[in-house]
């Protein structure tokens, strides 16, 4: 069966407006469509269309040709060939219905589960999914066929079970796609639960790949039942295209138009099913392409040694503390190593910057403490502390119920974490609804007067506006909002002011600065710029190849550094200009050498 890649990054609402715009400009696609309406509206009112009783013989009209009071003559029992056109378009479009939705519950929810868990869920689904694809269909059919005196209903449910597997495959794929998206983390950060992010972001996602599906599908369901009525299998008191088939098949060679009739009405419907569906598919496939993930750096060789990082605070008295982590992540060749041994902690109230350049191992230190790694990524410490209790040997539900409450997260780039199908209202009160417990005018209320606590003038108008039509400054601004509407104790972001035009980047900073005094929060806030540490930060841990090399008092590291490299990733945020050469020969001079 037909299957068509889709890009990760669902439509935004008006651009799927533009799609169906766009569609409509396809004289392709319209004509399939106007075809297409044309068949489900006879279907409908075929009782008020068709000109005589579709079961009443008269023995006059017995292969009659066209003519009479009879647009397409009689069939081999005397019966009026249109009138029953029109009343089989009813069944074919019924069974198919029947079909379609019989698959998409059955595939579309396993598909969506499998791409997101992925893991055991994926594996035993897939094979699931193999398995059904290699049972004999057509036997199976004419088992339940036999087993329920032919019942059409069941029939077509039975021939959706064997399209579930096309559903299954394509809502898989894009749950694969959009689970590694930025706004599906924010979504996990924020506290919703696998069920809520499976509910608002997952499903919605596969809703434009589920239709085109379900174009191609109809039609294989209205030929396979088709090629059921045609064995004379399914209720004889409807008429169909099917039956209507098999009484032209027998006196095809004497009267060809008995059969042309319902084969060509087949024909036509299945054609235009396929039309629309190419034609969406090719609409949904030409699309932008998704916006691009932040780009790794390789990965520098394994390093063998003890943590490193100091610890000032004791686990009680700390906002965050990790002991000794220890990041890796399965690869082909083995286990490779990222971060190792790293510790550090933060106060509540105090701003800890960690800085490094990049692929030095900042994001994966937050990451963990956060519980994002991706599946393949596994993260050992000593001990990871949240708010003073111990979090890192928390059941997984446990922790991460953290999220959201105790800890918020910025994350880099604001446009790929904001959920492009929501408006901005959407996802700020649903996790203050689902995670917090407010009401729907408690969650309004709270969220308005946040998005106006962060300077957003009108937050009427960017409650009701969608992703893309807020500005990159103003989309940071409404995940800081997020972020701190639950007021958690911890704030963590993730390089906030990377994607950000120069002059938003300031007022951003500050605005976490007023934040975090305001609601006396420890900040932790991940960097590869000096200029941003000097801005916000009370002490700084720089971090290279997954090591912390040193920490300090922000004046302290500032006016004597202790390393060359942390002096050259000074120079190098003053000039603005990062060399990765004079980072190099930094490290080198410390004695030490270069991995790239
Ligand atoms: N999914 C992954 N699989 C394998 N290695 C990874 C993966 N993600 C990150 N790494 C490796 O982990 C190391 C540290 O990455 P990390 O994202 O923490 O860097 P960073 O200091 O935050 O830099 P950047 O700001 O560019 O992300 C890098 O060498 C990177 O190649």
């Amino acid at each position: 069966m037909t299957e068509a890649a889709f890009p990760a990054t669902p439509e935004p609402v008006q651009a799927r407006q533009r799609l169906w715009s766009r569609y409509l400009r396809r004289p392709v696609g319209v004509a399939a469509l106007a075809v297409f309406l044309l068949v489900v509206l006879v279907g409908l009112f075929a009782p008020l269309l068709a000109p005589h009783d579709p079961n009443f013989v008269d023995f006059n009209l017995t292969q009659a040709p066209p003519g009479h009071g009879h647009l397409m003559g009689g069939d081999s029992a005397g019966r009026d060939i249109f009138s029953r056109l029109l009343y089989g378009a009813r069944t074919t479009l019924y069974g198919a219905a029947v079909a379609c939705l019989a698959g998409a519950l059955l595939g579309v929810p396993a598909g969506v589960a499998a791409g997101y868990f992925g893991g055991p869920a994926d594996r035993i689904f897939s094979w699931i999914s193999d398995a059904a694809q290699s049972v004999p269909g057509m036997i199976v059919l004419l088992i339940v066929a036999a087993g329920t005196g032919a019942d059409f209903t069941v029939l077509m449910i039975t021939v959706g079970a064997f399209m579930a597997p096309g559903y299954y495959r394509i809502s898989r794929s894009r749950a694969l796609a959009v689970r590694k998206e930025p706004y599906i983390d924010a979504a996990r950060v924020a506290g919703l639960t696998h069920t809520q992010i499976l509910r608002a972001h997952m499903l919605r996602a596969v809703y434009a790949p589920v239709i085109i599906q379900s174009a191609l599908t109809a039609g294989i369901a209205m030929g396979l039942q088709t090629g059921l009525q045609f064995l004379g299998i399914g209720t004889a008191s409807n008429p169909d295209w099917g039956q209507m088939m098999n009484d032209g098949f027998r006196t095809m060679l004497t009267h060809p138009l008995i059969l042309l009739w319902p084969s060509a009405a087949l024909g036509i419907t299945i054609a235009a099913l396929a039309f629309m569906g190419s034609t969406l598919a090719d609409l949904v496939n030409s699309r932008t392409a998704p916006a691009p993930r932040r780009s790794r750096a390789a990965a520098p060789p394994r390093q063998e040694g003890g943590a490193t990082g100091e610890l000032l605070h004791s686990a009680a008295d700390s906002a965050l503390r990790i002991e000794n982590l220890r990041v890796s992540y399965r690869t082909p060749h083995g286990d490779k190593q990222v971060v190792h041994g790293v510790s550090l902690d933060v106060a509540p109230g105090e701003v800890l910057g960690i800085v490094g350049e990049s692929g030095s191992g900042k994001s994966q230190t937050v990451f963990s403490a956060l519980d994002l790694l991706p599946a393949d990524g596994t993260a050992t410490a000593d001990g990871i502390w949240v708010g003073g209790s111990e979090a890192g040997s928390l059941p997984r539900a446990k922790r991460h119920a953290l999220l959201g409450t105790r800890i918020g997260y910025v994350p880099q780039e604001p446009m790929s974490n904001l959920d492009p199908c929501y408006t901005i209202g959407h996802q700020l009160t649903e996790p203050l609804r689902a995670v917090h417990g407010l009401s729907k005018a408690e969650a309004g209320e709270r969220a308005r007067a946040i998005l106006e606590r962060v300077g957003i003038t009108d937050p009427d108008r960017v409650l009701a506006s969608y992703p893309h039509q807020i500005s990159g400054g103003m989309a940071q601004r409404v995940l800081i909002a997020g972020a701190v509407s639950g007021n958690p104790g911890l704030l963590v972001a993730d390089e906030p002011t990377t994607a950000l035009d120069v002059t938003v980047q300031a007022e951003v900073l500050e605005l976490l600065r007023e934040l975090q005094a305001e609601y006396g929060m420890a900040l932790v806030i991940v960097t590869h710029n000096f200029g941003v540490v000097a801005d916000i930060c009370d002490r700084v841990a720089v971090m290279k190849d997954g090591r912390i090399i040193e920490t300090g008092p922000v004046e302290q590291i500032f006016g004597d550094p202790g390393d060359p490299y942390t002096a050259e990733l000074i120079r190098a945020s003053q000039d603005d200009t990062e060399s990765r050469a004079d980072l190099d020969a930094a490290w080198n001079t410390a004695g030490r050498t270069v991995h790239s």
